[in-house]
């Protein structure tokens, strides 16, 4: 069996993902490791892109910025429109989970297990097909439902600004069934991984009940569960419903600083974040051109602190103990809040090709750090990583460099899934870097 690539070496200066050297993992026998995997639900969608102008929005009554469903005669007008008038410049894989899955396949050259629907009859050159063409060949897609119908379209609508507008035109997407998601699945997981879209369907729709079905066998089997927030707009039609959400079902929570906004009540992405500890155990919150901020609990006795400059924020000196590994707050006997941040890679890129899922590139990174996590836990559970019941492999500081490095790649490509994994030298560093 082939080993997981690990998410980065303990060196400050960089961040990428190359293959475990521990001596300890070269000793086990072949049949002893095991893999770790990410498991996810979504809701199964291409993104179809094309550049419109703001009376556009308005005339098929969609709002600046939002996520929408729309009704299928709708749908109809405003794809015959794009056609007519040739506006459709990219058509890929979508959906905000399988991106993120596809994500971490491609990162962690490892398995990911998606659940959804699909086509059960796949004609090619069809959107299913495209779908399908368009995931890594590392994604599971072997326990996807299949349906009599088309899978969910998403319109992505840019505008002159640059602004994103998603027009969602659902076909079959929320068909998913409770009966279709596989306890053992779920069970072997290093973590579940959900947005906040799924309970966004009409009363009848099966998805929501699916989705919480998946969520009672994680919490069966201790399996962390990871929400994404979506757009803002989601949260902010019941903010308490969905802290209640949090505080019931989810470990950690992925979201950018005006979902944190909607959630929480601060603008602030640190205070936001802080104020998510109360509900969850880890916090990941991008800030567009701030960067992105962390969150999440450690032991006392087990703090690190941090080597890098102590950071101003809302909290003075935030960053003490990023050195730490997170751990979930039921797993410590005393716990701290430690946070850590970090400004885009780079400075950012020259030129942002389009920022659609740079957020969700970052939680990729983010789980590949929990799984590889995981994987280590099971392959040699004697090591001193091991004496506490982590979350993640990497300290904060260091999940963040790696986040934000995701993102990055992102951001300097069109489409939300990464093409490949990130280089094994980065041309940024000097050759006497490599020489060590
Ligand atoms: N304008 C920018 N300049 C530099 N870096 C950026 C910029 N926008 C985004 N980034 C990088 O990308 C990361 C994620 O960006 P952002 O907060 O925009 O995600 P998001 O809104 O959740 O995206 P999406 O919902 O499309 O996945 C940031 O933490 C930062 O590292
Ligand atoms: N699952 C899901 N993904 C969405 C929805 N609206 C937008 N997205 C995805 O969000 C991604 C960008 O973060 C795009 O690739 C879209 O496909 C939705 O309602 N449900």
């Amino acid at each position: 069996m082939v080993a997981m690539k690990f998410p980065g070496q303990r060196k400050s200066k960089h961040y990428f993902p190359v293959n475990a050297r521990d001596p300890l993992l070269q000793m086990a026998q072949p049949g002893d490791i095991d893999t770790a995997y990410i498991v996810g639900i979504d809701q199964t969608l291409v993104d179809i892109e094309a550049s419109v102008d703001a009376s556009f929005i308005d005339r098929y009554g969609l709002s600046l910025g939002h996520s929408l469903v729309i009704e299928d005669d709708v749908a109809e007008a405003l794809y015959r429109e794009l056609t007519d008038k040739k506006l459709i410049t990219h058509e890929f894989a979508g959906g905000t989970i399988g991106n993120t899955l596809h994500n971490y396949s491609v990162l962690a050259d490892d398995r990911s297990v998606l659940l959804g629907v699909m086509c059960r009859d796949v004609r090619i050159g069809s959107y299913a097909y495209r779908y399908l063409c368009n995931t890594s060949s590392r994604t599971d897609l072997n326990y996807l439902q299949g349906v009599d119908g088309p899978i969910g379209r998403c319109f992505t609508l840019i505008s002159d600004n640059g602004e994103r507008t998603f027009a969602i035109s659902p076909g079959m997407m929320n068909q998913l069934r409770p009966e279709s998601i596989p306890e053992d699945v779920i069970a072997g997981a290093s973590a579940l991984v959900l947005t906040a879209y799924l309970v966004r369907c009409k009363p009848g729709e099966p998805m929501r009940e699916a989705t919480m079905q998946a969520i009672e066998y994680a919490k069966k089997h201790n399996v962390p569960v990871v929400l994404t927030l979506g757009t803002r707009y989601v949260i902010a039609d019941d903010p308490q419903w969905w802290r209640d959400f949090l505080r019931d079902h989810i470990s950690i929570v992925a979201m950018n600083e005006e979902e944190g906004q909607a959630l929480t009540g601060f603008a602030d992405p640190l205070a936001a974040a802080d104020k998510a500890l109360e509900w969850v155990d880890l916090v990941l919150c991008t800030a567009g051109p701030v960067g992105l901020y962390m969150a999440s609990y450690t032991e006392e006795n087990g703090k690190r602190k941090t080597q890098h400059p102590l950071l101003p924020g809302v909290i003075p000196e935030f960053n003490l103990y990023e050195f730490s590994r997170a751990m979930r707050r039921a797993d410590c006997q005393t716990p701290v809040k430690i946070y850590s941040h970090i400004a885009p890679y780079m400075g950012g890129p020259e030129r942002i090709m389009n920022t659609n899922g740079a957020g969700d590139g970052a939680l990729s990174a983010l789980l590949h750090d929990i799984a590889a996590n995981g994987y280590h836990r099971t392959n040699v559970p004697n090591s001193s990583k091991h004496q506490r019941i982590y979350l993640t492999y990497s300290s904060l500081a260091q999940v963040c460099k790696y986040a934000n490095r995701v993102s990055y790649q992102v951001l300097n490509q069109h489409s939300p899934r990464l093409t490949r994994g990130l280089p094994e030298r980065e041309d940024s560093l000097e050759e006497s870097y490599w020489e060590r």
